[in-house]
C-alpha cells in the first residue's frame, strides 16, 4: 500500500510534512505498527486519520523510554495504534490499562498487537472514558500511573484532567492529544472553522487556557500531530 502523508494536523506546509514523513518517520516505523496502520485505513478510509500519526508515534516512544514509564494509562485507544507504540515502549513488565468504550475497533487492531508479541503488556477494559477513572478512584485512589495518554473525546479533557491529576504519580505526565486542533484554536472567529469542528475548538481552546494557569503541572505545549500538551504533575 501506498503510504499517505497525512492530511490532518497543524503542519500545513505539504513539502515539509512530506519531507517528515518520507525520510525521518515512515524508515523507523516498526511492522506491526505498519501493518496496523494499513488495516485501519482499509477498515474505516478517512476515519483512520483518528490515529496519532507516525512522527507523533515516534515522539511518544522515546518520551516514554525516558521517563523509564512502566505503567500507564491510555484512554482513546481506537484500533490501538498509541496503544501498540506505548506498548513497544515499555519494558517487558510494563502494564497498560487501555480505556475506550468501542471494543470493535481495538480487535481490529489486535492481532497486530499479538504478534507483535506485547499483548500481555496490556489491559483493556471496554468504558466510557470518565466512569472507569471515577471507578478506579473509587477503588484504589493512590496515584498509580507514569504516564497517561488521553485521545478520547475532547469537551471531556477538563474532566479527565481533574482525575488524572490523583491518578498519575507527582513527577509523571499527562498527554492529551489534538490540542491545537487542526490550528483552528488559533482562528479569532469561527468562520473559518467547519461547523462539526467547533465544538471540539471552543473545548480545547478553554482547556489551554485552564492548563496554562493550572499551577499544579508543569506545562508544555509540543507542535507535534495535531498538537500534544505535556502535563508533568507537581504536587
Ligand atoms: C482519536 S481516537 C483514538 C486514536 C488512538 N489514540 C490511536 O492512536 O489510534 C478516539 C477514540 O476515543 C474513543 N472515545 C470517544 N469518547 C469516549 C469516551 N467517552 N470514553 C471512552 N472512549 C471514548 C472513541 O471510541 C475512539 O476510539
Amino acid at each position: 500500500m501506498e503510504k499517505q502523508i497525512p492530511s490532518k494536523g497543524i503542519l500545513k506546509n505539504e513539502a515539509l510534512k512530506k519531507y517528515i514523513f518520507e525520510t525521518t518517520a515512515y524508515p523507523r516505523e516498526h511492522e506491526q505498527l505498519k501493518k496496523l496502520r494499513e488495516a485501519t485505513v482499509h477498515k474505516y478510509g478517512n476515519l483512520s486519520e483518528m490515529e496519532v500519526p507516525v512522527d507523533e508515534g515516534l515522539f511518544l516512544s522515546m518520551l516514554i523510554k525516558m521517563m523509564n514509564a512502566k505503567n500507564t494509562l491510555e484512554l482513546g485507544v481506537f484500533t490501538g495504534y498509541s496503544l501498540l507504540t506505548t506498548a513497544f515502549a515499555l519494558p517487558e513488565d510494563g502494564h497498560i490499562t487501555a480505556i475506550d468504550i468501542d471494543k470493535e475497533a481495538y480487535e481490529v487492531g489486535l492481532e497486530f498487537i499479538k504478534n507483535a508479541g506485547v499483548d500481555h503488556k496490556i489491559n483493556f477494559i471496554q468504558s466510557d472514558g470518565l466512569q472507569a477513572l471515577d471507578k478506579m478512584l473509587s477503588e484504589n485512589p493512590k496515584p498509580e500511573f507514569d504516564f497517561a495518554f488521553v485521545d478520547a473525546d475532547k469537551p471531556n479533557y477538563a474532566n479527565v484532567h481533574e482525575r488524572l491529576l490523583k491518578l498519575v504519580k507527582v513527577g509523571g505526565i499527562i498527554a492529551f492529544d489534538n490540542t491545537l486542533w487542526f490550528g483552528f484554536v488559533a482562528e479569532e472567529g469561527e468562520e473559518n472553522v467547519p461547523e462539526h469542528m467547533r465544538v471540539n475548538r471552543k473545548a480545547l481552546m478553554d482547556l489551554n487556557k485552564r492548563l496554562a494557569s493550572d499551577a499544579r503541572i508543569e506545562l508544555s505545549q509540543v507542535s507535534i500531530g495535531d498538537g500534544v500538551t505535556l502535563c508533568r504533575r507537581l504536587v
